[in-house]
């Protein structure tokens, strides 16, 4: 147990590395890629710190080439679901009671084994399972899952030391204790940052949890679970299964000590396992907590003061990094009449020279899109379009799936405001553009705010500050993240906490404060020194 009041060191946001064409980290980074993609990974599920392997062998999948085999998974069923609570359950206790200096240090090191020796291995591991080039691999596997595990460590110690006030002859506290049983973490394939967090935030606080990544993010999912390991998480703490989604829900939400939902993924799932946990709420031995950040249709809304460039970059930038496979991609595009040729001109020529690869050649910009699933959603949204008589597509379009996912960066151009990949998530490549008249300024924020159910993020482009002001105020509630003349992605640990209302979650903003509230129970202490010993009152003599 601590005998002093320890300051964690002060974190700060992991500098990304610009991988310079030529440098030694892009040589040494492109390197274990090769490396790695020649290897053939067998890759269990982790429970109570063992690694279990099953005859169900899945074989793993490049999206930059399906055809190549650098190995599998072992999937599991409903016992290994049963496995991974009880080991969580029986680890509990000990975890619980261990000091949070002695919980810090272990993420604390994690935090550094990225940064320094498994920096190339996790990158590298995006890139060939999640098909992310240097840059978007840096940006997210390394630097993000770094600050979040320094922040959050910094985040508890502050929530820690936030402690009530106490009259004279009482000592009151505020315990932040885990919460009672264990907890589910539910990952999506498009971070390795975010896969990383959920589980380890609740760790972190003294949880234990059931992690079930998506079978899409696999490869990274482990060496994460490596990295943990070596960083000396006990066993138990966190048990990496991959079992199928929909029953291992199922399972884990009818548990009497399942506690809280950690989720990130698709609108529709989250719902789904809100649904079954209102409908077992007598069952549960505590009411578990809800955490969920889901979908996107995100915006980039022009005002005529505008800089045409800036505003074009922003496009190219916020719809086409990764694919357009991030929540908080730009999707539809919101003109003025008198800014649209100079921006098409813009988009158009910064489109040609956009290269389309794998990410072994850092010079790709776009590489694959992660599935069979989403090639043939992006086609069909890019083939309706070419068909439709509302809609026109102006840039990109052209699918190619003959050796990976590759779908070219594709513009719709439409004049329907409520046109289909205006208003749905698409999760690919695509941006919709609406061009407004100028004079329609003020109903065109409106259609901003009422389009999508969605509310993750949205930009404004203005250089007319009235302007800045008027849309501040009208997409209020339009985006959890709102962006003042910069593209709509890319938020940054401590700088921007990330998160959205509507039908986007329980906003509850990844890697803050507000977050890691969500894991602890409080228990308020008062401890009297000077205890009565009469029950009467002065006046009553
Ligand atoms: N708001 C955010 O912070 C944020 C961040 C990343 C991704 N996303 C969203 O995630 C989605 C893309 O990720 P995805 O394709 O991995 O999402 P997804 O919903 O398909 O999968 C997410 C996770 O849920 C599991 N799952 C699937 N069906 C399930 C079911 N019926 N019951 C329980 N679990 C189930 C998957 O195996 C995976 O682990 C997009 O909608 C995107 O906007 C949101
Ligand atoms: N936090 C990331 C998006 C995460 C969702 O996929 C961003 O801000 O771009």
């Amino acid at each position: 147990m601590s005998k002093a009041i320890s300051q964690v060191p002060f974190a700060v946001n992991e500098p990304v590395r610009s991988y310079e064409p030529g440098s030694p980290e892009v040589k040494s980074l492109i390197a274990t890629y090769k490396e790695m993609w020649k290897e053939k990974f067998e890759i269990p599920m982790i429970i109570d710190g063992k690694e279990v392997k099953t005859d169900t062998k899945v074989q793993l999948q490049s999206p930059q080439d399906h055809k190549h085999d650098f190995g599998f998974y072992y999937k599991g069923d409903m016992q290994h679901v049963d496995q991974a609570i009880e080991s969580a359950l029986a680890a509990r206790q000990q975890w619980n009671d261990l000091g949070w200096e002695q919980r810090a240090a272990i993420f604390l090191k994690a935090a550094d084994l990225i940064a320094g020796p498994y920096r190339d291995r996790l990158n590298a591991a995006t890139m060939i399972g999640q098909s992310k080039n240097v840059h978007q691999a840096e940006i997210d596997a390394a630097c993000e899952f770094i600050d979040f595990l320094r922040f959050n460590v910094e985040f508890m110690t502050e929530m820690y030391a936030e402690q009530p006030v106490s009259d004279n002859g009482i000592w009151n506290r505020a315990e932040y204790r885990p919460l009672e049983g264990f907890c589910f973490a539910v990952t999506p394939f498009n971070f390795t940052a975010i896969s990383g967090n959920l589980p380890t935030c609740m760790a972190m606080l003294g949880n234990v949890v059931v992690w079930k990544p998506s079978d899409k993010q696999v490869l990274s999912a482990k060496i994460i679970m490596d990295i943990l390991d070596e960083a000396g998480l006990p066993a138990g703490v966190i048990n990496m299964i991959f079992t199928p989604g929909k029953e291992t829900a199922e399972k884990v939400l009818a548990h009497r000590d399942f506690a809280g939902l950690h989720f990130t993924g698709s609108t529709s799932v989250f719902q789904s396992m809100w649904k079954q946990i209102g409908n077992n709420i007598q069952d549960y031995k505590s009411y578990p907590r809800i955490v969920g950040e889901t979908g996107g249709k995100d915006f980039i809304m022009v005002h005529p003061s505008a800089n045409a460039k800036e505003v074009a970059t922003a496009m190219v930038r916020g719809a086409f990094e990764y694919q357009g496979q991030k929540c908080s991609a730009a999707s539809r595009a919101y003109i003025p009449k008198s800014l649209w040729n100079e921006v098409k001109e813009v988009v158009g020529a910064q489109l040609k020279t956009v290269k389309m690869g794998s990410p072994e050649d850092p010079s790709n910009f776009v590489n694959a899109v992660i599935d069979k699933n989403s090639f043939d959603k992006c086609k069909g949204y890019i083939e309706r379009a070419q068909e439709s008589a509302d809609a026109e597509v102006i840039f990109g379009g052209k699918c190619d799936d003959s050796t990976g996912w590759f779908v070219e960066p594709t513009v719709i151009l439409t004049e329907n405001p409520k046109y289909e990949s205006v208003c749905e998530e698409i999760f690919g490549p695509i941006l919709s553009v609406y061009v407004y008249e100028d004079a329609d300024w003020a109903e065109t924020l409106k259609l901003v705010d009422e389009t999508s159910p969605y509310s993750l993020t949205g930009s404004i482009f203005a250089k007319d500050r009235y302007a800045v002001a008027e849309a501040y105020k009208a997409l209020e509630n339009a985006a959890g993240n709102f962006y003042i003349n910069d593209k709509p992605t890319g938020a940054v640990v401590g700088q921007q906490p990330f998160g959205g209302a509507r039908a986007s979650g329980t906003n509850d903003k990844a890697g803050s404060k507000m977050n890691l509230l969500r894991w602890v129970s409080v228990r308020s202490v008062k401890e009297t020194f000077v205890t009565p010993k009469d029950y009467k009152y002065p006046y009553l003599g």
